[in-house]
């Protein structure tokens, strides 16, 4: 059975196909870049959960196929909750090259909380995932993962702020998110936790439309 992934991100994708493949075993992914002039929304909700159907609901529109998205994003204490959903885009820039915004970003949200006191500089990783049917039936699950951000970037695993993230299950040796195997950041991460929850539903219905 086929299914769309309905992302841009080759590495957010990559973690969603191996924890999914864990759970939904014989299940042919088919990506954005796999989709002729694939006509992407723009995220304009306020919520995770709202952006997650949104790129879900246009995956059905432009494949036909039961469509999964992935919206997430870090939230931090000391600002609020921001980034948030503007986490992709924080430095401002709608740039081609992740590696590049993902960099950008890091250093601009380090340089806010330059002054914040490790007391302070909590965080978490929020995730929504949603499960969208041709017949309309749409489903959504959400995942979290706290800890706090460090003050200078470490690691090359992961992506996007994985290298100022420290999770708390990793407080006491201080490794980053970009420093686990990724095996352990899908067993403690929000997507790893979202996509879990959701893994069931996606089998039930791809078992059941076979
Ligand atoms: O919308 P798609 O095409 O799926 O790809 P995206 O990268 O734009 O994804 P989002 O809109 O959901 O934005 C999420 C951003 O939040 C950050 N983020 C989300 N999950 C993360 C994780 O597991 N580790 C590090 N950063 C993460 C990272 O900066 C992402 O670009
Ligand atoms: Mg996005």
């Amino acid at each position: 059975m086929r299914v769309f992934l309905a992302s841009r991100n080759t590495k957010k994708i990559l973690e969603m196909q191996r924890i999914l493949a864990e759970h939904v075993p014989d299940v042919e992914v088919l990506g954005i870049t796999d989709v002729d002039g694939y006509d992407e929304p723009v995220e304009d909700q306020p919520t995770f959960a709202g952006n997650a159907l949104l790129k879900a609901r246009a995956g059905v529109a432009a494949t036909g196929l039961p469509s999964i998205a992935d919206d997430s994003g870090l939230c931090v204490d000391a600002l609020n909750g921001m980034p948030g959903v503007l986490s992709a885009r924080w430095a401002g820039q709608r740039l081609g090259d992740k590696e590049l915004a993902d960099a950008r970003n890091n250093e601009l949200l380090l340089e806010q909380l330059r002054d914040v006191p490790d007391e302070r500089r909590g965080a978490h990783f929020a995730c929504a995932v949603a499960w969208v049917r041709p017949d309309g039936s749409e489903r959504v699950v959400e995942g979290r993962m706290d800890g706090r951000i460090v003050r200078e970037q470490r690691g090359s695993g992961g992506f996007g702020y994985d290298v100022v993230f420290v999770a708390r299950e990793h407080d006491a040796e201080g490794l980053t998110s970009a420093e686990l195997e990724p095996g352990e950041k899908d067993r403690i991460s929000h997507r790893g936790r979202a996509l879990r929850e959701l893994a069931p539903y996606v089998a039930a219905d791809l078992t059941s439309a076979d």
